[in-house]
């Protein structure tokens, strides 16, 4: 489909489609049907606001061809930059944001780094806004230790923008794409380095490198069904697997009986306890692990879980992660996936090994203009 209002179309990578955003919903249709449809029956998929939604942006930091400092995206399938000045899908603010960060980074010879020379300092800028507060955090990703005049800066850009309440920097001298070094430690420029947000209700802090969903008001839309879908009645065991800042386990706390949430990253965990406390919500539990090793460990403890929620990353669960969950018997899996190939992958997985049939699969578009969607689909143990 070719663009008919951005004029950075047919260069910038950032979006897959740029027609009509029925089409690209049919489209959504089609390739959740394919994965899905064959397990059981899907239902209309759920469309989004198709600007301003994003309330994450992320930018690299490099030259255009005036040899003028940019941020931008990356060509397709490329480290080649194409200058942004404002993209429709950001949240409103977010361009004046990165205009008065591209400024004060002349102004204080801060360079773009250069991958292939090792030299330069700042790759990447992100930038989080809460939804509901307003509240923004700006997170600097340099490739070298080497931040010139970097109180000064922080000060400046404070002072230009009274919405930004947090400012981190880390280190990231990694030749892989990943934009964020998970084991890097993140520096606090100023602020408490997170910002609070409210979702369904609950207050929720957001620190720089946890997991947390870009369109907000669609978030609220999955977790409201996701949670429905589980069908809870205030006596459940729960366990809310990849579970970031513990979002879905926080809210089906609220009407279950007690939530185990599993989480990788030691960060979302931090996040998640905080938004625990914040909310005076107590029959929760973090547990910071490999879902998987996790999972197979309660297991073998003959542990149960009446209900679970499993939200992995774009790449699914594994076999192992699977097989232990079958043997906690949950009654309802409720699999929230961004990729129905994974997904279906790993439900044909717990439908040839375990007592499962699937109810139904709800696909719920949350990146309008990429070719990502998500689908919550209800897994139901067989009744004899
Ligand atoms: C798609 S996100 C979902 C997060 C959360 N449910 C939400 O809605 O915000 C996937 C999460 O899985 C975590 N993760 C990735 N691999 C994992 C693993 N092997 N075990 C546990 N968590 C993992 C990531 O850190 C990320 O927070």
């Amino acid at each position: 489909m070719k663009d008919k209002t951005c004029p950075l179309a047919p260069y910038c990578g950032g979006c897959d489609f740029v027609g009509s955003y029925e089409e690209e919903l049919a489209e959504k249709t089609r390739v959740v049907c394919r994965n899905l449809k064959g397990f059981g029956p899907v239902a209309s998929i759920i469309g989004s606001e198709t600007t301003r939604y994003r309330d994450k942006v992320q930018a690299v930091v490099g030259y255009d061809r005036k040899g003028d400092i940019c941020t931008g995206l990356y060509q397709k399938n490329s480290h080649r930059i194409v200058p942004v000045k404002d993209c429709a899908l950001e949240f409103e603010g977010a361009s004046e944001i990165l205009r008065s960060i591209r400024r004060l980074l002349k102004t204080y010879k801060i360079k773009p780094y250069d991958e292939d020379l090792k030299s330069g300092n700042i790759r990447y800028i992100l930038l989080r806004r809460g939804h509901i507060s307003g509240e923004v955090l700006v997170f600097l990703v340099f490739g070298r230790d080497e931040f010139p005049s970097s109180k000064e800066f922080v000060n400046a850009l404070k002072q230009m923008h009274p919405e930004i309440k947090t400012i981190t920097y880390q280190v990231n001298d990694r030749d892989d794409s990943m934009v964020i070094n998970q084991d890097a430690p993140i520096k606090v420029l100023y602020g408490n380095g997170y910002i609070n947000d409210e979702l369904c209700g609950l207050k929720i802090r957001l620190s720089s490198a946890s997991f947390y969903q870009i369109n907000s008001k669609q978030t609220e839309v999955l977790y409201k069904i996701a949670v429905k879908m589980a069908r809870l009645t205030g006596n459940e065991r729960v366990l809310d697997a990849y579970s970031g800042t513990g979002t879905i386990g926080l809210v089906a706390a609220k009407k279950a009986k007690e939530v185990v949430c599993v989480e990788l990253n030691g960060k979302a965990v931090e996040d998640a306890k905080e938004n625990a406390k914040l909310n005076n919500i107590e029959n929760i539990s973090f547990v910071t692990a490999d879902a998987s090793v996790y999972c197979k460990e309660a297991a073998k403890r003959k542990e149960s879980f009446d209900i679970a929620f499993l939200d992995p990353p774009r790449a699914g669960s594994d076999e192992r992660f699977l097989s232990s969950l079958i043997k906690l018997g949950a009654k309802n899996i409720v699999y929230i996936s961004c990729n129905p190939h994974t997904q279906n992958r790993d439900i044909k997985y717990l439908l040839k090994f375990g007592p499962y049939e699937v109810y139904g699969s709800q696909p719920i578009d949350m990146f309008p203009r990429s070719n990502h969607v998500e689908t919550i689909v209800l897994l139901q143990r067989e009744t004899l």
